[in-house]
Formats: C-alpha cells, sequence, structure tokens
C-alpha cells in the first residue's frame, strides 16, 4: 500500500497500523457520504441508523416528510425493492446495482459491515447516482427500452400461453363433429391423458386448447410441443430442460424444459409418433412418476401435468411394428378421441366456410365474402387431404385474388381440381378435351413459380391424399426430408 521509502509518519500518518486503517476507514467514509448522491447505515436487525445530507432529499419522493419519520425504521418498510436487508443476512455485498422504486432509478451499492470477529454488523448503502444525471441517461435508456422489451415479451408469452378455443370453436354439426364435442367435454374435467387420432389440420389443435380450457387447469399455462418439428437430437433437452453448467455455449445457464413451463397447466404434444424410441421410456416414466430429470441434472423435479397427444399416424401399427412403445401408447391411450376427416363430414361445410370466411375478413382486414351453392358444391366434392387447413388456405388465396363479394366456383379456377368443369357446367358448356388439367387452371401462360408452386402443392396434396394424412409417410413418398415436408405444408397452407 506504500512505498518503501515512504514511512507512515512521513506522510503524516498514526504510527500504529490500527490508527492508520481507522483514520482511512474515516477519511473514505465522509470522502463517500459526500461523494455519492446519498448514504445510508443500518443495523444488523435492518434498521437505519444513520443517513446523509444527500440522501435527505430522496425523503418526500418515498412517502416521508421528516428524517426522524424515516431513521429508525427497518430498510425493507421504508424502501421499496432494496436488497440492503438481504446483504445483512448474508453478509454477502452488492458491488453495484439498478435499484428501481417510486423515487425513481439509481446506481446503488450495497456493502455489508462486519466487526473484528468477521460477524455482520450492519450494511452500507449508497446510491452512486440517481436517474436525472445526464452522464446515465444513456445508460437509462437502454435499461428502460430493454425493461419495455421483456414485459412485451413476457405478455406475448403468456397470451400465447392461454388457450386459444373453446369448445364452442371447434365448429361442426355433423354426427362426428358432435360425438368429438362430447368426449371433448367429458373429459375436459379429469386429469385424464388424452389422445387425439386423426388426419393433418382436422383440428386436434383446436381441441386440445378446447379441453385445456374447460378443464379446471384453464388458469394455468398450455403448452405445445410438435415433435416433428424438433429434430431428435434437441427433443429431451426441449421436453426435459437442461441443469445450469451441464453444456457449454448457449445453455450453459440452463433452460427450463417444457414439462417444467407446463407444470400445474397442460402440455400438448403434437405428432406423438414420431417421438424417437429412446426418448419414449424417459416420456413414459414421466407421465407415470410425474417428476422430470433435466439433462446433465441428477435432481428429479415434482411436476404436475396433464398431457394432451395427437397424432396423425397410425399408432397401434407402429406399435406393432416395433416403431412406438405398447407401454407407452397404452399410457396414453387412456381416453382416444377420434377426429374425422373433412371428407366425412360433409355436413359441417356450409357451417365451416362461414365460420372461416369471416375469420380470414377480421384477420385480413378485407370485406367478408359469401360463397355461391354451385362453388359450395364444388368445394364440397373435393377430397381435401389438409383438411379444414387446406380449405381455409383455398378459400383465403380465392379471397386475395378476387374482390366479388360473392365467390363462384370460377374464383376457385387454379386452386382446386374441377372448378373448369363446374364453370363450363353451369355455363351450358361442356369442356373441351384440352381444357384438362393443367389447362383448366388459368388461361394463357402463367409465371413460372407461380406453375412450380402449384405442381409442388399439388403433388403433397396428392401424397397426403395417399397416406391417409401420414407427414413421414408422406415425405418419404416425395423423397424429401421430414423437416422439408413441414416447410412446404405451412407455406402452402396443407
Ligand atoms: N372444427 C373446427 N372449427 C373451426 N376451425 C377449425 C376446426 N378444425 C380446424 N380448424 C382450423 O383448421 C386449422 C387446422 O387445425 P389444427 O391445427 O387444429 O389441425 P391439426 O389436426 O392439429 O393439424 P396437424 O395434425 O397438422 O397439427 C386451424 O386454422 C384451425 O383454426
Amino acid at each position: 500500500m506504500f512505498s518503501a521509502a515512504l514511512t507512515p509518519e512521513a506522510a503524516g500518518l498514526p504510527s500504529d497500523l490500527d490508527g492508520v486503517l481507522r483514520m482511512a476507514a474515516q477519511s473514505l467514509f465522509e470522502h463517500l457520504a459526500e461523494a455519492s448522491q446519498g448514504m445510508m447505515l443500518l443495523d444488523r436487525a435492518h434498521r437505519i441508523v444513520w443517513i446523509s445530507d444527500g440522501y435527505k432529499r430522496f425523503l418526500p419522493a418515498l412517502g416521508f416528510a421528516a428524517e426522524a419519520e424515516f431513521v429508525g425504521r427497518r430498510v425493507e418498510e421504508v424502501v421499496p425493492g432494496t436488497l440492503l436487508a438481504d446483504v445483512i443476512d448474508t453478509g454477502r455485498p452488492i458491488l453495484v446495482d439498478l435499484l428501481t422504486n417510486r423515487a425513481g432509478t439509481f446506481v446503488v451499492s450495497r456493502l455489508p459491515l462486519h466487526d473484528d470477529a468477521g460477524q455482520v454488523i450492519g450494511a452500507l448503502g449508497l446510491v452512486l447516482a440517481a436517474h436525472s444525471e445526464s452522464s446515465l441517461q444513456p445508460l437509462m435508456q437502454k435499461f428502460s427500452h430493454l425493461q419495455h422489451q421483456l414485459n412485451d415479451a413476457r405478455r406475448e408469452l403468456s397470451e400465447g400461453r392461454r388457450p386459444k378455443y373453446t369448445i364452442g370453436s371447434f365448429v361442426g354439426s355433423s354426427a362426428a363433429a358432435l360425438e368429438v364435442k362430447r368426449q371433448a367435454r367429458r373429459v375436459a374435467p379429469t386429469d385424464s391423458t388424452v389422445l387425439l387420432l386423426g388426419e393433418t389440420g382436422t383440428g386436434k389443435e383446436v381441441l386440445a386448447h378446447a379441453i385445456h380450457s374447460a378443464s379446471p387447469r384453464a388458469h394455468k399455462p398450455l403448452v405445445s410441443l410438435n415433435i416433428a418439428a424438433i429434430p431428435d437430437t434437441l427433443l429431451e433437452a426441449e421436453l426435459f430442460g437442461v441443469a445450469a453448467g451441464a453444456f457449454t455455449g448457449a445453455d450453459r445457464r440452463g433452460r427450463e424444459g417444457k414439462f417444467a413451463i407446463a407444470d400445474g397447466g397442460t402440455l400438448f404434444l403434437d405428432e406423438i409418433g414420431d417421438m424417437p424410441l429412446a426418448l419414449q421410456s424417459k416420456l413414459l416414466r414421466v407421465l407415470q412418476e410425474q417428476e422430470v430429470e433435466p439433462l446433465g441434472s441428477n435432481q428429479v423435479r415434482r411436476v404436475d401435468v396433464r398431457v394432451i397427444a395427437a397424432t396423425s399416424r397410425d399408432l397401434p401399427a407402429l406399435v406393432a411394428r416395433g416403431e412406438f412403445r405398447a407401454d407407452l401408447y397404452y399410457r396414453l391411450a387412456v381416453v382416444p378421441i377420434r377426429v374425422a376427416p373433412l371428407r366425412e363430414r360433409r355436413e359441417d361445410f356450409e357451417a365451416l366456410v362461414e365460420v372461416l370466411g369471416e375469420d380470414i375478413a377480421r384477420r385480413s382486414g378485407m370485406p367478408t365474402r359469401t360463397v355461391s351453392a354451385e362453388a359450395l358444391e364444388l368445394l364440397v366434392a373435393q377430397p381435401w387431404p389438409g383438411n379444414i387447413r387446406e380449405l381455409r388456405n383455398v378459400l383465403e388465396q380465392a379471397s386475395l385474388m378476387s374482390d366479388a363479394l360473392q365467390l363462384e366456383a370460377s374464383h376457385f379456377l387454379g386452386l382446386v381440381p374441377g372448378a373448369a368443369r363446374a364453370v363450363a357446367g353451369a355455363e351450358g358448356l361442356q369442356p373441351k378435351p384440352s381444357m384438362a388439367p393443367p389447362a383448366e387452371a388459368t388461361p394463357g401462360v402463367r409465371p413460372l413459380p407461380e406453375q412450380i408452386a402449384e405442381l409442388e402443392r399439388r403433388a403433397i396434396a396428392q401424397a397426403l391424399l395417399q397416406t391417409r394424412g401420414n407427414k413421414a409417410a408422406a415425405a418419404k413418398l416425395l423423397q424429401i426430408s421430414r423437416a422439408a415436408l413441414y416447410e412446404k405444408l405451412a407455406l402452402y397452407g396443407l
């Protein structure tokens, strides 16, 4: 601390070390009291025993007219958000922190005070800078900007985890639709695992939301995970989480898994049939024990999660081929609900077209369109391998391409097969052989990318139809990866 050439006496300091330290401490204390915006001293019982002159100017904003009302009180009662009590209890300093309360935002420092035996006897709280200072403005602006972003992200996340649909949102009055709704209502109040079976786009996710929102867990999160859309190597971490320090890089600090996030609520596992065998046993254990063990951790965490699983694949066939564990299948299929494909629910068409049309108008800001009787007949006759999602997409494309308030069969030219025939039939014309596809789409040459996209869409729809909505098998038929198929399904709204 001192140079060898300069003795303490020569420097004008006391000759004993205790004296030197006491003098240094006193000088430092006075200096801090003066240089900082404010300072306070607390005793071991968290009581404020002294405040600097600078600190007194914060008293009105904290709701105190006089120093005597403030000094002597426990700090946690009079300074909202302070961590000084923690510093006394743990003995650990917090060298720099931001504190926001009704008096403003401050850069603060909190130091524990020890006696000679090392026992904590109190703490020193320093306000290093207040938000009004111009030197702090850039830092404060950044802080408040980040805080806004965090609040927005939190709001979006909690909105995303709220159920979007109720049982009433499942449109349909066909026998199949009514039966599905009856089963959903019956199972909703229980904690039973539900297995939703049905082709792509039939409304399995709508039902999962509806069951959750009619259950006692409705005020807790609904967390969704599409197993098929996540690479196998990441799935375990996604489901069960990662312990802090288990990996380097992005996961260094640990991450909660979907089971932990859904604690108290519902976890919707879409495309469960695509889960790798190795993970199936871990999932079965979690379902049986209601305990999860994050990757890289040897500690288990209890969770209370209701699972709703869905698949477009033939699970019993997968079990028979040894690709899906029989015990997991029986554990999931406690209550199986089969959602019928659109082609088996023709009676629901009119209501669906109406509801989807209104939803498209609301979301796009376009006027609501009606669909003529001929056009409806044309739509009803389609096979709809992509089911309601595909129907919605076709309605949306037809609305985008025309200003007409009533959509006619001609508005679906190029969007569904047979539209040209329907138009010709309505006009009393017999379609010429040359009007067969692809000429039935739109006369004249259309841009190549448009034609390629249409061809691709048709090929995928055909593959889905052939595999009865089984996406893994469709990807195999088309000789593309499952992930590529998912991208294209989203692109074409299939
Ligand atoms: N009965 C219904 N009433 C109204 N809209 C529906 C209904 N069923 C499905 N939809 C709509 O169809 C689209 C597809 O539904 P959803 O995502 O629930 O299907 P899915 O069976 O889960 O499909 P996938 O197996 O591909 O995940 C959504 O836009 C949804 O709003």
